[in-house]
């Protein structure tokens, strides 16, 4: 069988290097283009040397729409604005999408399920297996403790994210307040400072840690009268990430339409709570 012909998009970023070395050795992908921004001084540039891993024959091509001819699939962790463009031409040109990129707006990630209507898109803020794992966790512990209990939600990243809070631990609040019946938008409160007022029950806070090169950390807090249970995940590796999008992208090159998150990739959104 032929393998699946997946492009790069943000190429040289950390997840961009990671992502060309993880498909380049997973079975039934082939890595045959490769993306970065047009000013970039890595266009050009064999993706294969940029990824360490020696040339692959795929050059960094300074805009998407030059090599739609050329892959089937695109993982993309790049930029909110980047991720738009490249849904729009992948729309077009009927290619699938495995979307990494976080902190997009609600409107943005409308663009996406509308343009899930002609083409093939997983959007996830956490491909790493283990997150997607606690995701079930969470869902379970607040539907036990959530009445009783105080949330938190502690997130840490490297100095250089530039969005906050993560779009893991957003999608953790989602999941918690999902399972509560309470609306994230109303009961969200994110960092405190000042004279706050003692915690309102009710509410689902957010702490946000950028400090090194923390890879990211995620823990939930369900903090009662007597007990605290602590649900947490630590990547220790961008290969995580990596791997989770290369297994979405076979996953993904076998549908023809909508919009999926790693819970379908993964088998378990049919799994009971
Ligand atoms: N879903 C998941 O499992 C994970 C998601 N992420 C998310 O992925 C995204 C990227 O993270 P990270 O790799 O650390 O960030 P980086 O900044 O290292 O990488 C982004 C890359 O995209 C490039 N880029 C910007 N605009 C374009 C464009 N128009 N076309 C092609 N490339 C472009 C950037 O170039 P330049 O720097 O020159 O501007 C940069 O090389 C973030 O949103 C992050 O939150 C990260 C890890 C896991
Ligand atoms: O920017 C990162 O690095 C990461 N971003 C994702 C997020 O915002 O949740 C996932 C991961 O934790 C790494």
């Amino acid at each position: 069988m032929e393998p699946i012909r997946v492009a790069v998009a943000g190429a040289g970023g950390r997840m961009g290097r990671t992502l060309i070395s993880a498909a380049h050795a997973t079975d039934g992908l082939s890595v045959t283009a490769a993306t970065e921004h047009s000013d970039s001084s890595l266009v050009g540039v064999d993706a294969g040397e940029l990824a360490g891993i020696g040339p692959i024959g795929a050059p960094i091509r300074p805009d998407l729409d030059e090599v739609l001819a050329d892959f089937d699939v695109l993982i993309d962790f790049t930029t909110p604005r980047a991720t738009m463009h490249h849904l729009e031409l992948c729309r077009d040109a009927r290619c699938r999408m495995v979307i990494g990129t976080t902190g997009l707006t609600p409107e943005q990630r409308e663009a996406v399920s509308e343009a899930a209507i002609d083409t093939a898109v997983v959007l996830a803020p956490n491909m790493s297996v283990g997150v997607n794992l606690c995701f079930k966790l969470l869902d379970l512990a607040a539907r036990v403790m959530g009445d009783e209990a105080d949330i938190e939600i502690i997130e840490a990243h490297h100095r250089h994210k530039v969005d906050a809070p993560s779009g893991t631990a957003l999608r953790m609040g989602e999941v918690i307040a999902d399972a509560l019946g309470r609306d994230l938008g109303e009961v969200a409160v994110y960092g405190r400072e000042g004279h706050t007022g003692a915690r309102e029950r009710q509410t689902i806070g957010f702490e946000t840690i950028r400090a090194g090169d923390t890879v990211g950390e995620h823990s939930v807090w369900f903090a009662a009268d007597g007990e605290r249970v602590e649900i947490a995940h630590k990547a220790t590796n961008r290969m995580t990430f990596a791997r989770g999008a290369c297994r979405a992208a076979r996953w993904i090159a076998e549908h023809e339409r909508g919009q999926f998150d790693m819970q379908d990739v993964l088998g378990l959104r049919d799994q009971a709570n």
